[in-house]
C-alpha cells in the first residue's frame, strides 16, 4: 500500500523527502537539565490512518507525500530525519488543584522545529512515541482511540477559529498496550510553535531554581513573544499576556460549548493554545454542571468552572513568575485583568451568536434568561444557536425547529418574545443577521458519538469515517447539506458513552 519515497520538486511551495526535512530545535538551546535526549520507540508496521492537509501546509509539506514510506516513518519516529535531533521536555504540574511534582513529556517526543508558512517556525512532537525518563509508570504510548480523538478535535478547533496546537497526521499500529481493555497504540504527530506549558515554570520554581526559571522565561520571551523583551520588566508583561490569552480561550470554549476535561497546569500552553485532547466533550444537552471526564468525580473541570479553573491556573503561573517579576503588587496586577478580559470577550462572542451588533443595558439579563431555558430543558446547545438564526425579528416566523428543540413550550415563546423584541432594536434585516451568526454558531462540532463512530470503523482497519469526519469539521460553519445527519442529535446509544483519562 505504500507509494515510494516521493520526491517532490523543492522550491518555496515543496519540501522533499522527509528525511531531508530543514528540522531546526530552539528549545534545545536551553541547558540540558531542561530534556533529555532520546530516540522515539518505533512503532511496529505503522499503517496511516489520517491526514489534514491543512496542517501539513503549515510547514510546507506537499499531502500528497503523505502515503509515502519515508512520510510514515519520519511523522512515527521510525526514522529519525537527518537534522532532527529528538528529546523529551521535563515539567511539572498542578493535577486536579494538588501539586503534583515533576511530570514531563511522558510519552511525547519533540523531533524539532520547522519553517512555518507563517514566517514563524512549528515544532513537531510525537504522542505515543514510547517511554521517556518522564514516563513513571506509563508505557510511553497512546492507543488508537484517543489519538484519533485528539486528531480529529485538534483540526475541529482550528475549523471553528479556536486557538490550538495542530495535528499533522495519526498512524496506527496492532501492537497493542493494556487499558481498560487492550486496545491497539497509535502516534499522533502534533505542530505547535510551542509545548511549553505553565507547568514548564512551576518545575523551576517548585524545585528553586531561579537561574533556570528566567532562562525558561528568556526562551520564551525571545522566541514567542519578542514584542514584550522591551517592556520594563518582560517577566511582568509576559504574565499579562498569558492571561489575557488564557482569559479569551475560556470564553472561546464556553462559547461553543468545548469541556477540555482535564485542565491540570501541565496541560495550559504557555501560547494561550488548546493542549493536550483527552477526556474533552462538546455540550449537547445543556447542563452547565456537565463534567465531561468520567475520573473528574468533583466536576472540577466542569463546563461552568472552566473560565474560574483557567483563573486559577493562572495564578499558579503568576506564583512561579514571581521571582522573576520580583513584585507582588506587579503579579497581581498582570493577573487582575483575568476577570475583566474574559468578560470583554464572553460578552462579544455572546453578541455575535445572537446576531447583536449593538450593547443594550439588559443584554446580560437576556443572557442569563437564555442560559436558564437551555438548562431547565436541557436543550442541544449546538442545535440552538444554529437554529437560532432563522428567528425572524417582526413576526414570529422561522422558530418551528427551534421551538421544537423545547418540551417547555411556553418558557421558549417568552423568552423569543424578549428575544425578537431586542432584535427590532438592532434594525438588521433578517438574511444578513442569519448569514452573520452562521459565521458564529457552527452546525457541526466533534460530538463523542461521531468520533466513537469513526473509531470504531478505523479500529476495523477503515479509516474513511476520519477523513470525512475531519472533511466535514473543517468547514463547522458551511451548510453542507449533503451532510446533515452529522448536525444532529445524538442517537439514544450515545448516552452511555464515558469519557475518562484513559488514553
Ligand atoms: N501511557 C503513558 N506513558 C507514559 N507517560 C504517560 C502516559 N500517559 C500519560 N503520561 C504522562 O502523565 C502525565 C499527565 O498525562 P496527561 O494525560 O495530562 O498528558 P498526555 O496526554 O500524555 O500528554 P500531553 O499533555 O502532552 O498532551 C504526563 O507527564 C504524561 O506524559
Ligand atoms: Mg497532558
Amino acid at each position: 500500500m505504500f507509494m515510494n519515497a516521493s520526491v517532490i520538486p523543492s522550491g518555496s511551495d515543496h519540501i522533499p523527502d522527509p528525511v531531508a526535512l530543514p528540522f531546526a530545535n530552539a528549545f534545545a538551546e536551553l541547558p540540558p537539565a531542561f530534556f533529555t535526549r532520546l530516540q522515539p520507540t518505533p512503532l511496529p508496521q505503522p499503517y496511516l490512518v489520517g491526514i489534514s492537509a491543512d496542517a501539513a501546509a503549515l510547514v510546507g509539506i506537499d499531502p500528497a507525500t503523505a502515503g509515502s514510506e519515508s512520510f510514515i516513518d519520519v511523522f512515527t519516529g521510525n526514522v529519525i530525519a537527518q537534522h532532527s535531533k529528538p528529546l523529551a521536555a521535563v515539567y511539572s504540574g498542578h493535577q486536579f488543584g494538588v501539586w503534583a511534582g515533576q511530570l514531563g513529556d511522558g510519552r511525547a517526543i519533540l523531533l524539532g522545529d520547522l519553517p512555518a508558512r507563517d514566517g514563524g517556525r512549528m515544532e513537531i512532537q510525537l504522542k505515543g512515541a514510547g517511554q521517556t525518563p518522564y514516563s513513571r509508570m506509563g508505557d510511553g504510548r497512546a492507543v488508537l482511540r484517543s489519538s484519533i480523538r485528539e486528531f480529529l478535535c485538534s483540526e475541529a478547533m482550528a475549523g471553528l477559529g479556536i486557538p490550538t496546537t495542530r495535528a499533522l497526521c495519526v498512524t496506527g499500529s496492532d501492537q497493542q498496550v493494556r487499558r481498560e481493555t487492550l486496545e491497539t497504540t497509535a502516534v499522533v504527530t502534533r505542530m505547535s510553535p510551542s509545548f511549553i506549558r505553565f507547568g514548564s515554570f512551576e518545575h523551576w520554581y517548585y524545585n528553586k531554581r531561579h537561574d533556570e526559571l528566567k532562562l525558561l522565561a528568556d526562551n520564551v520571551i525571545a522566541n514567542f513573544y519578542p514584542e514584550l523583551s522591551g517592556a520594563g520588566n518582560p517577566y511582568r508583561a509576559l504574565l499579562t499576556e498569558v492571561t489575557r490569552r488564557t482569559a479569551h480561550l475560556m470564553a472561546h470554549w464556553q462559547a461553543v460549548g468545548f469541556m477540555h476535561g482535564v485542565m491540570n497546569t501541565d496541560n495550559m500552553s504557555i501560547l494561550g493554545l488548546t493542549l493536550d485532547y483527552g477526556p474533552f466533550g462538546f455540550m449537547e444537552a445543556f447542563d452547565a454542571r456537565h463534567i465531561c471526564n468520567h475520573t473528574d468525580q468533583q466536576g472540577r473541570y466542569s463546563y461552568q468552572m472552566q473560565p474560574r479553573i483557567g483563573q486559577w491556573n493562572c495564578f499558579a503561573l503568576g506564583q512561579a513568575l514571581l521571582p522573576l517579576i520580583d513584585s507582588v503588587e506587579d503579579t497581581e496586577a498582570a493577573l487582575g485583568q483575568y476577570e475583566a478580559e474574559f468578560a470583554a470577550k464572553n460578552d462579544e462572542l455572546l453578541h455575535a451568536k445572537l446576531g447583536l451588533a449593538t450593547r443594550q443595558a439588559d443584554d446580560d439579563k437576556l443572557f442569563e434568561s437564555m442560559f436558564a431555558i437551555l438548562q431547565a430543558g436541557h436543550v442541544d446547545f449546538t442545535l440552538f444557536f444554529r437554529r437560532l438564526s432563522d428567528l425572524h425579528a417582526g413576526d414570529d416566523g422561522g422558530d418551528e425547529p427551534l421551538r421544537d428543540l423545547f418540551i417547555e413550550r411556553a418558557s421558549f415563546d417568552a423568552w423569543a418574545g424578549q428575544y425578537r423584541a431586542r432584535l427590532r432594536q438592532e434594525n438588521s434585516v433578517d438574511a444578513a443577521r442569519k448569514l452573520a451568526m452562521d459565521a458564529s454558531n457552527p452546525k457541526y462540532v466533534l460530538r463523542n458519538y461521531l468520533a466513537q463512530v469513526a473509531i470504531d470503523k478505523a479500529q476495523n482497519k477503515d479509516f474513511s469515517e476520519v477523513a470525512k469526519l475531519q472533511e466535514i469539521l473543517r468547514r463547522p460553519f458551511d451548510e453542507q447539506p449533503e451532510h446533515d445527519k452529522y448536525a444532529d442529535l445524538p442517537p439514544d446509544w450515545a448516552s452511555h458513552l464515558e469519557v475518562s483519562c484513559s488514553s
